[in-house]
């Protein structure tokens, strides 16, 4: 039972409705003809160019298009206010779900900003409609507003047709500039160094600390995003690709997962640039992660994890040992985690919020104490991260939802320039040059899914 809330006056209240489109009639309207998506690409390529939400892994995930409404927060309470906000619009939606899957009926995409001094919103977008594809099953949501009271009516291929889907295909946007954005190779280096020697110092209360660096690419005209999406969920297909509120990218690591009453977690930390072939150098990868920087810097992720997850769970287990995470351009040390959600006194649910509110920042974006890097990364880093490292997801209406955090993404600040960002775990002895090299290896998934002509410097 999720937790509710009362709606207010001014709540909207949302028509949803949720059913099972994949087994439709041949003359249904594209691309819902024959059993879709047939595949990623054939389906991106029914997409708007711009105007739609996604979280795909693999081939599953959400797809939202159009746009109901906005939920916005800022500040200390970000977190709070978004899940009240999202149980009020909960509470006074109309919902007929055929469907009964996690991410059926009423679904909100949400990015949630890094820092609570950040000048960026925390949303969520309840798209219009919401494509859903899990286990092989695909569904349809429509989401209609109180100012259309004839939906609940509507004929399931009324409201397909109401998408008015038209193929066109995917476009390659020609890259005029790569240019350092507020924090430069040169000046993340600095702040590496002072960071270290900070750590090193005999006083420092801090053990870790994540500092990041960010890049401005610009395209002749408009970046289609579809093409970044696609790209980046061909060739990291282990990882959640994401499109909300303009931030896009594919991240390896899940924040938290809170899926009928379960909660897992996959926590990062620790990184082997791979120079040529993953599979080949996964000795040498094992080698090298396997040294006192890496190993220390991943225990401090996994107690912060455990520390801050046990709050919010049951049964709560880590794995004893990481496991190697290959992806095409780093090999990750990588823990899951997996529990049982708390119920409160009175039988009702925590929310997604607030478990991603309870771990957020992980040290393998914040650092070791938590309070402390925090003080810090406003100290070292010259800018305001965004929604970068931030959680960045979905919820429904019945308490699941997923966090992953913003990791090699960027945030589009104009339909052509993107802002990208990437950092690295600074420990005591942390080599600023390598440091910063760690974060043209994050950087690269993003650079060649824009198809910025760029060849990284791979020497370790
Ligand atoms: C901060 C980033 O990565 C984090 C996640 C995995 C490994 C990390 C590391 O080894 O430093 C970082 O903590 C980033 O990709 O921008």
């Amino acid at each position: 039972m999720p937790h509710t809330s009362a709606p207010s006056a001014s709540t909207p209240r949302l028509t949803v409705r949720s059913w099972f489109v994949d087994g439709l009639t041949p003359d249904a309207p594209p691309p819902f003809a024959g059993n879709i998506p047939t595949s990623s690409l054939d389906f991106l390529t029914q997409l708007p160019t711009s105007g739609f939400a996604c979280w795909v892994r693999g081939r599953s995930g959400l797809v939202g298009i159009g746009r109901r409404l906005r939920l916005r927060a800022r500040g200390e309470d970000r977190f709070h206010d978004l899940a009240r906000q999202w149980d009020e619009l909960v509470a006074a939606a109309e919902v007929d779900d055929r469907v009964a899957l996690m991410g059926s009926g009423l679904v909100g995409f949400s990015a949630i900003a890094f820092a609570a001094d950040s000048g960026v919103d925390s949303v969520i977008d309840v798209p219009e409609y919401i494509l859903g594809r899990r286990d092989g099953r695909v569904w349809l949501t429509h989401v209609g507003g109180d100012e259309d009271p004839t939906q609940p009516a509507a004929q399931s291929d009324e409201l397909i047709a109401g998408l008015q889907l038209t193929p066109t295909p995917l476009r390659d946007q020609r890259i005029v500039s790569r240019a350092p954005g507020h924090v430069s190779p040169e000046r993340f280096e600095e702040i590496v160094a002072l960071a270290a020697s900070r750590l090193r110092s005999p006083e420092a209360g801090e053990r870790k600390i994540v500092l990041a660096r960010d890049e401005v690419i610009t395209a002749e005209d408009d970046i289609d995003v579809r093409t970044v999406l696609g790209r980046l969920n061909a060739e990291f297909p282990s990882t959640w690709t994401f499109l909300v509120a303009g931030l896009v990218g594919a991240t390896p690591e899940l924040l938290i997962g809170v899926e009928d009453g379960a909660v897992h977690s996959r926590v990062l930390a620790g990184t082997y640039r791979v120079q040529d072939d993953p599979e080949k150098e996964v000795a040498r990868a094992r080698a090298h992660l396997g040294g006192r920087k890496d190993s220390v810097e991943h225990s401090y992720a996994i107690d912060s994890l455990a520390s801050t997850l046990g709050p919010v769970t049951e049964e709560l287990h880590v794995d004893p040992e990481p496991h190697l995470l290959q992806l095409a351009n780093v090999i990750h040390l990588a823990s899951d985690a997996h529990g049982r959600l708390s119920t409160r006194a009175d039988g009702s649910r925590i929310s997604p919020f607030e478990v991603a509110h309870a771990v957020h920042p992980t040290a393998a974006v914040g650092g070791t104490p938590r309070a402390r890097a925090m003080d810090l990364i406003s100290q070292f880093e010259e800018m305001d991260r965004g929604r970068y490292a931030g959680p960045v997801g979905w919820v429904d209406g019945y308490g699941n939802g997923q966090f992953g955090i913003a990791l090699r993404c960027g945030q589009l600040e104009e339909r052509n320039r993107i802002r990208l960002f990437a950092g690295a775990g600074i420990m005591p002895d942390s080599e600023p040059e390598s440091e910063r090299r760690e974060t043209d290896a994050k950087f690269a998934p993003m650079r060649s899914a824009l198809g910025v002509d760029w060849s990284p410097d791979t020497s370790h």
